[in-house]
């Protein structure tokens, strides 16, 4: 049921997303799905910090089994898992640009990441908004299933980002890439933006498929 090159992997990637400070302190979470359950990080864990030994193991019906404790988002991971066959792995931070962009009250709730880079349309698509939950509370798992299945990601309204891919390694990239495009926006707020137009995001969509 454990597979420690898993285990590793997520300790790996929340090691270096905490050391290049995507999420601070004992903020933000991991899962992975797999064949006959979940791998989760631990609650009030430092994403820097994570013992492989010690990962969250979830069986099938999302029951803790082994290890430490689970993180309080699984309602919100299970949603996106639930929503999205594909998804093998889902990521949330609290990513300093992301975040910002989630507590801007003119932003378009359904659409709140515009397609400025070729990037941020193949990696990420289109991220709406999910209205406030508190941190942990079942509340969030309708508001998921009400986007997931049109969406692989979303920003949680006041919170931060929440991404699901099909493999860890795409669900890192993904954040970072919703992070870094965050990042582009608030910067060039104000600014005159040229966006990708549709015929450019089409082309994008035909070639590497993000929906
Ligand atoms: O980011 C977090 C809550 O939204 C962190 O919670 P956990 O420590 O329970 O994973
Ligand atoms: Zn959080």
């Amino acid at each position: 049921m454990t597979d420690p090159k898993l285990h590793d992997a997520i300790a790996r990637w929340g090691k270096s997303l905490f050391e290049r400070g995507f999420t601070a302190g004992s903020s933000g979470n991991i899962s992975v799905r797999t064949d006959d359950g979940y791998v989760a990080t631990p609650t009030n864990s430092c994403l820097g910090f994570l013992d492989p030994g010690r990962l969250s193991i979830l069986d099938g019906e999302g029951r803790h089994v082994a290890g430490d404790a689970p993180t309080k988002e699984l309602p919100l991971h299970f949603a996106f898992y639930r929503n999205r066959p594909e998804a093998r792995a889902v990521v949330h931070l609290h990513s300093t640009y992301a975040t910002a962009l989630s507590c801007l009250a003119d932003v378009d709730p359904a659409d709140a990441v515009p397609p400025i880079t070729p990037y941020v349309v193949m990696r990420v698509g289109t991220v709406p908004v999910v209205a406030y939950t508190r941190p942990g509370s079942p509340e969030v798992a309708p508001l998921i299933d009400a986007v997931a299945p049109r969406h692989a990601a979303v920003l949680l309204e006041n919170h931060g980002p929440v991404v699901s891919a099909s493999s860890l390694d795409a669900a890192v990239y993904a954040i970072e890439e919703l992070e870094e495009t965050a990042k582009l926006v608030l910067l060039t707020r104000g600014m005159a933006v040229r966006l990708l137009d549709a015929e450019k995001i089409a082309d994008l969509k035909q070639n590497f498929g993000k929906k």
